[in-house]
């Protein structure tokens, strides 16, 4: 396996975000809040996502944490929306407006070409249970990971991927329970429903997500790529549909049938696909 030599890509505020070696880190970085977002946090996350799915080089996101805790040695993944940042129409940014930018942040997890593994050092609570479930594996810190829904405790639920996609990972009843109930459950119990992928020994944990991203790197590209949208598409509808589409069209762009269709345009002459309807 390569050696890790993370390197600062960009300083944010809210975020760490590093690379190495085809691996993106991105890292909350609010441990005193137990990892909560706030507006200025969700931007910071997508603009470090749109690097990463922009950088060629980059084949693995990792999402993860800093931490402990400053105040009181706690690790946590995220707890989900800073409640202080709350207004009356949701989270307001340092520019007053109200933004449902995590959904965002959701959208560019799931659709984005790269494979991303969420790293769960501690709590993993509301919107930041519901980033995991979106994320394509999950690995979590045997000591200290615990997986929790609060949503229908503040009135602030995640009704889409945070539960309906939670739903088909673990099957309905225990999604229900999850959400209904609110209780907190182990890194065990997660891998257990089948939300989590292995139960690390926390000291282990960074570097064998980092061993996991280098497996994946070996893969080819373009069928790591294909089987996230293949996997994602019955979920996700005619958006789910266009993701993969897209990718097919890109594929048939690189046949010598397309390169005739754009020429033939170009010289002003009728195309010639003759002996071109393979079996
Ligand atoms: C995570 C806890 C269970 C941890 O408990 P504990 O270890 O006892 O620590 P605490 O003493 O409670 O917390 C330490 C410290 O951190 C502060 N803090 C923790 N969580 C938050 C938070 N979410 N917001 C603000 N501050 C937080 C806490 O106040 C303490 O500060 P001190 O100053 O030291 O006192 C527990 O902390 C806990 O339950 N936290 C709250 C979890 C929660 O309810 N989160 C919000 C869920 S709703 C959500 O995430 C929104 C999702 C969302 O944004 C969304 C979803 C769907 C559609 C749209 C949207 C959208 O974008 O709006």
């Amino acid at each position: 396996m390569s050696k890790i030599e993370w390197k600062t890509a960009k300083e944010y505020e809210d975020i760490t975000y590093k690379k190495s070696n085809g691996v993106a880190r991105i890292a909350f970085n609010r441990p005193d809040v137990r990892n909560a977002f706030r507006p200025k946090t969700t931007s910071e996350l997508l603009d470090a996502f749109h690097d990463a799915q922009e950088d060629t080089d980059i084949g693995v996101v990792l999402l993860s944490a800093e931490g402990p805790s400053s105040k009181d040695g706690v690790y946590s993944f995220c707890s989900g929306g800073d409640q202080k940042a709350r207004g009356h129409q949701g989270y307001v940014g340092e520019d007053g407006y109200h933004r449902l930018n995590i959904l965002e942040v959701q959208r560019l997890i799931r659709f984005m070409p790269k494979a991303v593994i969420c790293v769960v050092p501690g709590w993993a609570v509301g919107g930041g249970h519901s980033l995991h479930v979106v994320c394509d594996m999950t690995l979590a810190s045997k000591e200290h990971a615990i997986f929790k829904q609060t949503d229908a405790d503040v009135t602030s639920f995640d009704a889409g991927y945070g539960s309906a996609y939670l739903a088909k990972m673990v099957g309905q009843k225990k999604a229900r329970e999850i959400f209904f109930l609110g209780r907190n459950y182990s890194a065990q119990e997660a891998y257990e429903m089948g939300m989590v992928n292995a139960v690390i020994p926390h000291d282990d944990l960074e570097d064998t997500a980092y061993e996991w991203a280098q497996e994946i790197l070996a893969k080819s590209p373009t069928s790591i790529k294909m089987l996230k949208f293949a996997m994602n598409l019955t979920d996700d509808g005619m958006v789910g549909q266009q993701v993969f589409a897209g990718e097919a069209t890109r594929l048939a762009y690189m046949t010598e049938e397309a390169k005739e269709g754009r020429n033939a345009f170009l010289e002003k002459r009728k195309p010639n696909f003759e002996k071109k309807w393979l079996p």
